[in-house]
């Protein structure tokens, strides 16, 4: 299992680019099962989540080439499978979003329920019910949703809270249903938006994409399409993090800020320094940042894929925080390890409460999860001394080379494999 070894206190300066969204690029890779066409895919990190989809995709008989870095094909014109097994689903919550492209064009699915999550239960029951009514026969059975339609048909669909995942599930699956489609509760999330934009790319008729009421009128079949997807906002945001947390002066290139209002706000209020254009984020930070207290909610409230990050940043802040985390039941998984490392930080439920150190140490540390990793590598970049971060597979999951990028900016930092 590889780990990094970290030496902090280097102050970060330079120029890094950002890399396509991991989740928007999970969805968007699904959505070429909705058209026997070629598409084009632009700005694909390379991720391991990446690669899993691909294996996924590959395995149900899709055709994929990468015709550069950054850019591949696919073409589902050969499909010759309708399930997603469990030895692949098991690793990425995601990949369940195969099950509505393949009901709506093929009339069948069996995909493996996704393994159990670190973060929280993270159950797809409002995904099963929102495809039933859009008239799929669907069961769980043996570990596996089990689905069939002969058409699926438009329907009013509004989930119980509010779903990434279950609203990119339904867009994808009405594109290709007869009739209209109402999704109430949507998420406005910055990814469902990118899919929504290919899916009209392919032909799709939707609208009300980034408010939470969506319309989609089905048509009969969707076509190729060449598309760039969304640059990553958490990716931008936790370099900015580390920025704060380091002190520096760097440039973003490939960001979208106009996606990161939240992230921005907050990062202005503990102190950085921030310009912006349509494509780039310059930062410079000097001094102690000051504590901020943040609440995540779903878009556009304060992302909870940014909330460890942050978390990390106060723990040496000037001040107390109060950081609730109001989306997953299991999701501070980082604050003991934070604490291994000097960190004074107060759980009660969903609600951390951050006094800030003058000072982290470097010490041994694990990563439980994806941005959990991402929190301890910004702690380890401001400690004093050595901290070594075992179990980096999590942040190699939807990071794309960090510590290359990390060490372009001044870190010291380096992977030690195993
Ligand atoms: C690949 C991807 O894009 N992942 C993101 C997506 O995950 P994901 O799409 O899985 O997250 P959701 O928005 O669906 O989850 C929000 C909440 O709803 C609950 N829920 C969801 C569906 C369901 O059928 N039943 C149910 O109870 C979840 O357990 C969670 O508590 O959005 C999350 C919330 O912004 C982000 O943290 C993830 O990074
Ligand atoms: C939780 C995340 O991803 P996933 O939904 O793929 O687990 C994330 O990107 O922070």
């Amino acid at each position: 299992m590889d780990k990094l070894r970290i030496t902090g206190g280097n102050r970060l300066s330079g120029e890094v680019t950002i890399s396509g969204a991991k989740n928007a690029a999970l969805p968007i890779l699904c959505a070429t099962l909705l058209t026997a066409e070629p598409v084009v895919l632009r700005n694909v990190p390379a991720l391991n989540d990446i690669h899993t989809t691909l294996k996924v995709l590959g395995q149900l008989g899709v055709n994929i080439q990468w015709l550069e870095e950054g850019v591949v094909q696919l073409q589902a014109n050969q499909i010759n499978s309708y399930e997603a097994p469990y030895e692949l689903v098991k690793t990425m919550r995601a990949s369940i979003l195969v099950l509505g492209p393949l009901l709506a064009r093929f009339g069948q699915a069996k995909v493996s329920l996704p393994g159990g999550c670190a973060i929280g239960q993270r159950p797809v029951d409002q995904h099963i019910k929102g495809l039933a009514t859009l008239g799929a026969d669907i069961r769980v059975e043996h570990g596996f949703v089990l689905a069939k339609a002969s058409r699926l048909q438009g329907a009013s669909i509004h989930t119980d809270m509010v779903t990434v995942g279950g609203t990119e599930q339904f867009l994808m699956s009405a594109a290709l249903a007869k009739g209209t489609t109402i999704l109430e509760n949507a998420a406005r999330e910055p990814e469902v938006v990118d899919l929504a934009e290919l899916l009209i790319a392919m032909g799709a008729k939707i609208s009300g994409h980034g408010t939470d009421r969506i319309v989609i009128e089905g048509v009969e079949q969707l076509h190729g399409a060449d598309y760039r997807v969304v640059p990553d906002r958490i990716e931008a945001g936790t370099f900015l993090c580390a920025v704060g947390a380091t002190g520096g002066d760097i440039l973003l290139r490939n960001a979208a800020p106009a996606t990161m209002g939240a992230i921005l706000d907050k990062l202005e209020e503990s102190g950085l320094d921030l310009e912006t254009g349509p494509d780039w984020i310059r930062a410079s930070m000097s001094g102690r940042p000051r504590a901020v207290g943040i609440k995540t909610f779903e878009h556009p409230g304060f992302p909870t894929d940014m909330q460890a990050q942050i978390m990390a940043l106060d723990t040496i802040a000037n001040g107390t925080a109060v950081i609730v985390e109001n989306i997953f039941e299991n999701r501070f998984m980082h604050v003991p390890e934070l604490i291994r490392m000097g960190a004074d930080i107060e759980l009660d439920g969903h609600t951390a409460v951050v006094n800030g150190v003058s000072q982290l140490f470097g010490a041994k540390v694990m990563a439980t999860d994806l941005r959990a990793s991402a929190s301890l590598v910004i702690a380890a970049l401001a400690a004093s001394g050595e901290t070594i971060i075992d179990r980096i597979y999590h942040l190699d999951r939807g990071y794309e080379q960090m510590e290359v990028k990390l060490k372009g900016l001044g870190a010291q930092i380096e992977r030690l494999r195993g």
